[in-house]
């Protein structure tokens, strides 16, 4: 048997009035989720624990059997093994973004924040901003890595683990009462400011009407985490395909295989169909039993407030991802589970994550039902299945309950 998780991040929403009350998911033409819907188990599950903040970091880890209550240390220092820095105990590893503020005279807390990821910008550029930046701001104290298009890291020696706003919660907003309360932090982002807004690369983005990516932004502070291996504790040796550093540093915590697809690169343009075909071959060549495909595109088509971009991503995931990986396993003949979920919503209404439950497929290539149902968020709520705790969702993959 192989087991196969299919991620799409944030792909859950609420009732949209221009959709005619209908939610992304109900009106994306969905056919092959549609008919796994048809074969399998759907439910809702929650991912997020009760009084926990919902993000991918604790959400994903959920979905992979940790419970974030036990083993969730922060953001930033799982997106650190993925980058590849080792964390001393003492270390505080914050995420480093570079975000979109208004290019006015106004003072840096009176200016307003446009884009958490400057116009997803490549990691190529932003290369060079945040050598640019740690040429002027890098000391003993704060050190600059670069991780994936506009999130990086900064480790902080001695720091302490204190509470920053993420850019994405606050988009449109003035950003002055969301700042650090850490003057060091705080005056960084400030430097940041001044070096950043007319690099050359900001002036050619200007001219090319691209979102400037003129400040950083600090969130996800944490410590070095402590995972359990995935393949000691679920007895299967696992897979990740995923484009981005969050991802890919659990499974480094976990012991995963990464897998790094060219092009995969977290945007609604990702290599969709070559995550679909490594996710085969990892199973079926490789002979690994278990593989987690995470699709970034729906959640940052969510924090762009882009109803019909987030549509189209759930479209491509269904026909670029699911149902290549789903008529491929039939063909080879071997019995699968597949699981089909979110992590968490972000609505297009708030521009961020919620707690809310998300919609879960659960497919046994052995055990095909015969049910009337649609993927949907409400369709997966009347069938009235509920898992209370995401973390044991991996159970119900491996039929382990
Ligand atoms: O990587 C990030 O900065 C955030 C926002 O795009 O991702 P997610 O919403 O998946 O937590």
């Amino acid at each position: 048997m192989k087991y196969i998780v299919v991620l799409g991040d944030g792909m859950a929403d609420e009732p949209i009035k221009e959709l005619d009350n209908k939610t992304p998911l109900m009106v994306a033409d969905t056919p092959q989720m549609d008919l796994l819907a048809k074969k399998s188990e759907l439910g809702l599950a929650y991912t997020i624990p009760e009084g926990m903040k919902p993000g991918s970091d604790t959400a994903n880890l959920a979905v992979l059997g940790y419970n974030p209550r036990i083993y969730y240390s922060g953001r930033s220092p799982l997106e650190a093994l993925s980058i590849g820095v080792d964390l001393k105990p003492t270390d505080i590893a914050i995420r480093c973004n570079i975000v979109s503020l208004s290019d006015d005279d106004k003072p840096y807390e009176e200016k307003t924040i446009l884009d958490h990821s400057s116009g997803e910008i490549s990691t190529k550029d932003a290369a060079v901003l945040i050598d640019a930046v740690r040429k002027e701001l890098e000391n003993d104290l704060y050190k600059f890595y670069v991780g994936t298009s506009y999130r990086h890291l900064t480790i902080w020696d001695q720091g302490e683990v204190i509470d920053l706003v993420p850019p994405h919660d606050i988009l449109g907003k003035v950003i002055g009462e969301y700042l650090p309360e850490d003057n060091a932090l705080k005056e960084l982002m400030k430097k940041s400011y001044d070096i950043l807004n007319n690099h050359p690369i900001n002036i050619e983005r200007k001219e090319k009407g691209l979102n400037v990516a003129n400040s950083i932004w600090f969130w996800g502070a944490g410590t070095r985490p402590a995972l359990t291996s995935f393949e000691e504790k679920n007895h299967k040796r696992g897979a990740m395909i995923s484009a981005v550093d969050l991802l890919k540093g659990i499974a480094v915590g976990a012991k995963m295989k990464v897998i790094e697809v060219p092009g995969a690169d977290g945007t609604l343009h990702t290599n969709y169909e070559g995550k679909a075909m490594a996710a085969v071959k990892v199973l079926l060549e490789d002979d690994y039993d278990f593989v987690y495909i995470h699709v970034e595109a729906p959640d940052e088509m969510g924090h762009q407030g882009n109803v019909a971009n987030k549509i189209k991503a759930i479209e491509f995931l269904d026909q670029r991802v699911i149902k290549l990986v789903y008529e491929a396993m039939k063909k080879s003949g071997v019995d699968f589970r597949l699981l089909v979920m979110p992590d968490h919503p972000t609505p297009i209404w708030c521009r961020t994550h919620t707690s809310d439950p998300v919609p879960y497929i659960l497919y046994d290539s052995t055990k095909e039902q015969d049910n009337q149902w649609m993927y949907n968020e409400v369709e997966a709520k009347a069938t009235g299945y509920v898992v209370d705790k995401g973390y044991e969702m991996v159970n119900k993959l491996f039929d382990n309950q």
